[in-house]
């Protein structure tokens, strides 16, 4: 691929986007940066801390490679009017998380394309800010297509936005966000889906290990450090007693609005 197509909706998103990130003085702290492809299909698999993990990453990549990356988000988002349709201007593709299989093809027909797939393994936000299991849709979807995962870490993004707390200027002001990025995972497609898996998040953590122990900021006793780290975030077992109650009101708020 020698030409790349002018999007203008994404071109316009990234302008944006620079413009954000350069406004907060955002610092980048990338390692592995040679194991983006430059060309072909691949599966970025990303740990999700924060809701600017998306444009985060793409601006990396962007800075990189100027490659589009298309990512699975999910259904509600693509379901608000002005949201959906940027983002399907930005050819993003929609998870419902309870019928995937429409999802999954498409991203089959995408990576076969030769595009760059993001996806969020973990399928939301953690709270404990540690890598919780994975769906094992990454490693299936790149064993049919054929393309290897490319594991990201990506660590101090979830200070300027993420679930449960209101972002502030002061914490997002020239934060350093890390990106570990790792080498290619090839996904034998003999193998079974589940071991894949939980290898792949093996090398997610210890992706995060090392961008955390780079990081230049102390975390101790704040709240985007995890508990095992001596920070103030909720422990992988609070945070998912926190999410069942969270899934357990929006199934309520459905059921009542019907
Ligand atoms: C300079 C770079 C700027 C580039 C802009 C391109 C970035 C593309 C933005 C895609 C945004 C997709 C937003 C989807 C929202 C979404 O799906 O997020 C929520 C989940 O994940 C986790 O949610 P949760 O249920 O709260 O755990």
């Amino acid at each position: 691929m020698s030409t790349r197509p002018s999007e203008p909706v994404y071109s316009t998103a990234i302008a944006a986007g620079r413009t954000l990130f350069g406004g907060l003085g955002i610092k980048q702290i990338v390692t592995g940066a040679e194991n983006i492809p430059a060309t072909g299909g691949a599966v970025l698999a990303i740990t999700h801390f924060g809701y600017m993990d998306f444009a985060l990453t793409e601006w990396m990549v962007w800075g990189r490679n100027r490659r589009r990356i298309r990512f699975m988000a999910k259904k509600g988002a693509f379901d608000k009017p002005v949201v959906g349709w940027l983002l399907r201007g930005m050819r993003h593709i929609s998870v419902d998380m309870k019928a995937g299989a429409e999802a999954f093809s498409q991203a089959i027909v995408a990576l076969r394309k030769g595009e760059m797939l993001g996806v969020f393994p973990e399928a939301g936000v953690n709270r404990s800010f540690t890598v919780r299991e994975l769906k094992t849709g990454t490693v299936r979807m790149a064993a049919e297509a054929g393309v290897p995962v490319i594991p990201i870490a990506v660590w101090g993004g979830h200070r300027l936005l993420t679930k449960g707390r209101k972002p502030s200027l002061r914490e997002a002001f020239r934060t350093p966000v890390s990106f570990a990025v790792g080498s290619a995972f090839l996904v034998d497609s003999t193998a079974d889906a589940k071991e894949s898996t939980i290898a792949l998040r093996k090398t997610l953590e210890s992706l995060l290990e090392s961008a955390q122990a780079a990081y230049p900021v102390d975390g101790r006793g704040k709240w985007w450090q995890p508990a095992h780290l001596g920070g103030a975030a909720p422990t992988p077992e609070e945070a998912a007693v926190m999410e069942a109650e969270r899934q357990r009101q929006k199934a309520a708020a459905e059921a009542e609005s019907r």
